[in-house]
C-alpha cells in the first residue's frame, strides 16, 4: 500500500512532482459564493488540491478563493482540463491561456485532456507537452482514456501522461486499466468517487461504516486511497467538506478492501469513453 499519512499527504508522479491524494472536486458548484466558499472551507480544513475544468464554468471563483486564502499559491495543487471543443494544437494553447486568465494564476499544477476526442487528442497532447516544457504546467495528464487511447497516445508522444482521471467507485473499478496505468507509471485518479451521491443508497456499505464508526463516504474515500487512487470528492457543504477529509485515523483491513472490490459491476454513472457524444 502507498503511504497514507494525513490530509496533505501526496503520491509521487512519474516526473517527481508530488500530487496531494485528496482534493476537492467542484463540478456543478456555481461560479459565485458557492464555489468560493467551498474552496475556502476546503483549504481551511487542510485540503491542498482543487479539481476544476473549463467546462465547469467556475474557474474564476476557484481562482478567487485560492488567491485570497491565507496560504501560499505554491502550497495548493490546482488542476484544470481542456474541453472537447477546444481540442487541437493551437486551440488548446489558446484554451490554456483563457483558463489561466479566468483563474488569475500564472501556472497550473496539472492540466488534463478532459475526454479522448477522436482525431484530436494526439495534437492536443503535443500542445500540453509544449506548455509543460515551457514550465507553464507542473504536470500533464489525461482523463477518460481507456487502455487503447493510452497506447495510441504513448506510441505517438515523447511524454507519458502523469495522470489518468477516470470514473471510479465501488461499482466501477476497471482493475485492468488500473494495472496498465500502474505498469506505465501513470497515476490513477477517481472522478465521482461517491457516484455523484448514489453510493449512499447502497445499503451494502452500511455495515462497514458501523464497523469502523465512520460514514459511508469516509469508507469509500479511504478505500480509494488504500488502492493508491487519488480522489476528489465534491461537496459545497461545509460539514461534508470537513467530514469527507476525515480519513486518516483508521485503516481498512485487507479483507474489507477485498470485500469492497467485490461490489464492482462495471456500472457507469457517466458517459462511456468509447461512446460519448458531447
Ligand atoms: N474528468 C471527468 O470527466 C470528470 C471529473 N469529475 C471531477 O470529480 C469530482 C467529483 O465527482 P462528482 O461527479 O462531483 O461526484 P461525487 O462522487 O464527488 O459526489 C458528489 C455528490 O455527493 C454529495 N455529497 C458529497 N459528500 C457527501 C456526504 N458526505 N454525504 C452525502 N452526500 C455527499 C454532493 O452534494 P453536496 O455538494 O450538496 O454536498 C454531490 O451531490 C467533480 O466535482 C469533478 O471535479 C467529475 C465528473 C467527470
Ligand atoms: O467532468 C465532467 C463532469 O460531468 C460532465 C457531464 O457528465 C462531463 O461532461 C464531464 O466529464
Amino acid at each position: 500500500m502507498k503511504k497514507i499519512t494525513d490530509i496533505q499527504g501526496s503520491f509521487l508522479l512519474n516526473n517527481g512532482v508530488k500530487m496531494p491524494y485528496l482534493g476537492l472536486g467542484v463540478y456543478l458548484a456555481d461560479n459565485d459564493s458557492e464555489v468560493i466558499n467551498a474552496v475556502q472551507w476546503a483549504l481551511d480544513a487542510g485540503y491542498r488540491h482543487i479539481d476544476t475544468a473549463s467546462i465547469y464554468k467556475n474557474e474564476e471563483g476557484v481562482g478567487k478563493a485560492i488567491r485570497t486564502a491565507a496560504i501560499h499559491r505554491d502550497d495548493v495543487f490546482v488542476v484544470s482540463k481542456v474541453w472537447n471543443s477546444d481540442q487541437g494544437y493551437n486551440s488548446t494553447l489558446t484554451a490554456f491561456e483563457e483558463t489561466l486568465n479566468r483563474l488569475q494564476l500564472d501556472y497550473l499544477d496539472l492540466y488534463l485532456i478532459h475526454w479522448p476526442v477522436k482525431g484530436k487528442y494526439n495534437d492536443t497532447w503535443k500542445a500540453l507537452e509544449k506548455l509543460y516544457r515551457e514550465k507553464r504546467i507542473r504536470a500533464i495528464g489525461v482523463s477518460n482514456f481507456m487502455k487503447h487511447h493510452l497506447q495510441d497516445l504513448i506510441s505517438q508522444s515523447e511524454i507519458v501522461p502523469m495522470v489518468n482521471q477516470m470514473e471510479f467507485h465501488p461499482r466501477l473499478i476497471q482493475q485492468d486499466l488500473i494495472d496498465f496505468c500502474n505498469k506505465k507509471n501513470i497515476q490513477y485518479e477517481a472522478w465521482s468517487p461517491m457516484m455523484q451521491g448514489k453510493i449512499f443508497s447502497l445499503s451494502i456499505l452500511d455495515n462497514l461504516a458501523k464497523k469502523y464508526s465512520k460514514t459511508v463516504a469516509q469508507i469509500v474515500l479511504r478505500w480509494n486511497l488504500q488502492k493508491g487512487v487519488i480522489t476528489i470528492p465534491k461537496s459545497v457543504k461545509k460539514e461534508r467538506i470537513i467530514s469527507n477529509a476525515n480519513l486518516f485515523d483508521f485503516e481498512l483491513s485487507n479483507e474489507d478492501m477485498n470485500y469492497i472490490d467485490t461490489l464492482d459491476k462495471n456500472q457507469r454513472i457517466g458517459p462511456d469513453p468509447d461512446n460519448f457524444n458531447f
